[in-house]
């Protein structure tokens, strides 16, 4: 388990994360959001001791993180991390070494992911002749090579196709079914809704919410929506109810609470046939653009 504990960044005058604080548990997608500039990126960093935090700590397994825990994680960064001019393979297999592979191992390891990726054929090849999207899967091929403890993955599912998106996550969920905490950060809020076991949500360098999807779902609103036979007007004469949207036997609804809920359903039951009465679930996006309204 990874803890980021009351971390603080200032760059000068400006304060990039304030008193930071979330945790990424073992064999958890945790998927950071958050806008442009909100801070991901220097979170990642400090995790990984690129940057050093002003104030905080980062914790692994409960003590200090310590530049031996951080070299056994796997790390794609911002930037990322191969080069554009070098066949993707042999630096593939150095990554593997670097992170104490023997060659033999780094080398099977690395054509094996390529395999996987139906790269196979292309070993040789300098990364930048591969498409955009071709070149991410081995930037996470070059995250994962190593048997990382810990996965920090810094925008990993940009620019790849929905195909390639379910392609990357089976590979994650290898790591993830064997206790790896996986944080990685998105824009793509309704990828993360589907991937992602929690979710952290920033704004401006502070956490705005963090928790499990359901969670976060569940804090927002909930309005119900009613299908029945008969005309539902005489919701709008009950007390404890708003009603949202009206269109005859139609009806989209918000409760003060769960007992007005069930009085309203034997109300409704009483008048004739319910054909649909449920909470509406809504995306996580919609969350999302409430909080950083
Ligand atoms: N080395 C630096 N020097 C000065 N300011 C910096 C530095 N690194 C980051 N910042 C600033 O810190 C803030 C957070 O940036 P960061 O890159 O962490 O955000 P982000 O959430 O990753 O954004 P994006 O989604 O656009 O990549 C921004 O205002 C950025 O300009």
């Amino acid at each position: 388990m990874l803890d980021i504990i009351s971390v603080t960044r200032t760059f000068g005058d400006l304060t990039a994360l304030n008193d930071v604080t979330f945790s990424v548990p073992a064999g958890r997608f945790t998927g950071f959001v958050g806008g442009n500039g909100a801070g991901k990126t220097t979170t990642m960093r400090i995790v990984m001791g690129v940057l050093a935090p002003s104030s905080g700590e980062v914790l692994w397994d409960g003590r200090p993180i310590t530049a031996s825990d951080r070299a056994q994680f796997g790390y794609m960064p911002e930037e990322r991390g191969l080069y554009p001019k070098q066949p993707i393979l042999p630096q593939l297999a150095y990554l593997g070494e670097l992170h104490g592979m023997t060659p033999h191992d780094a080398r099977t390891a690395a054509r094996e992911l390529l395999e996987r990726f139906n790269l196979g054929e292309r070993t040789k090849d300098k990364l930048e002749k591969l498409s955009l999207g071709n070149q991410q899967r081995v930037q996470i091929a070059g995250a994962v090579i190593a048997s990382p403890k810990a996965l920090i993955l810094d925008e990993p599912f940009s620019g790849l196709d929905p195909e390639a998106v379910d392609e990357m996550f089976a590979l994650l969920t290898e790591f993830t079914k064997r206790g790896v905490p996986v944080l990685f950060s998105s824009h793509q809020l309704e990828l993360v809704e589907r991937l992602c076991h929690q979710i952290v949500i920033l704004r401006k360098g502070e956490v705005l919410a963090a928790g499990g999807v359901e969670e976060l779902r569940a804090a927002g609103p909930t309005h119900h929506r009613i299908q029945a036979d008969a005309d539902l007007g005489w919701l709008r004469g009950e007390s404890g109810v708003t009603v949202i949207d009206l269109d005859g036997p139609q009806a989209e609804v918000s409760f003060a609470d769960d007992g007005v809920g069930q009085r309203v359903l034997a109300e409704a039951m009483a008048r004739g046939a319910v054909r649909h009465f449920a909470p509406i679930i809504r995306p996580l996006s919609d969350y999302y653009r409430e909080v950083t309204r």
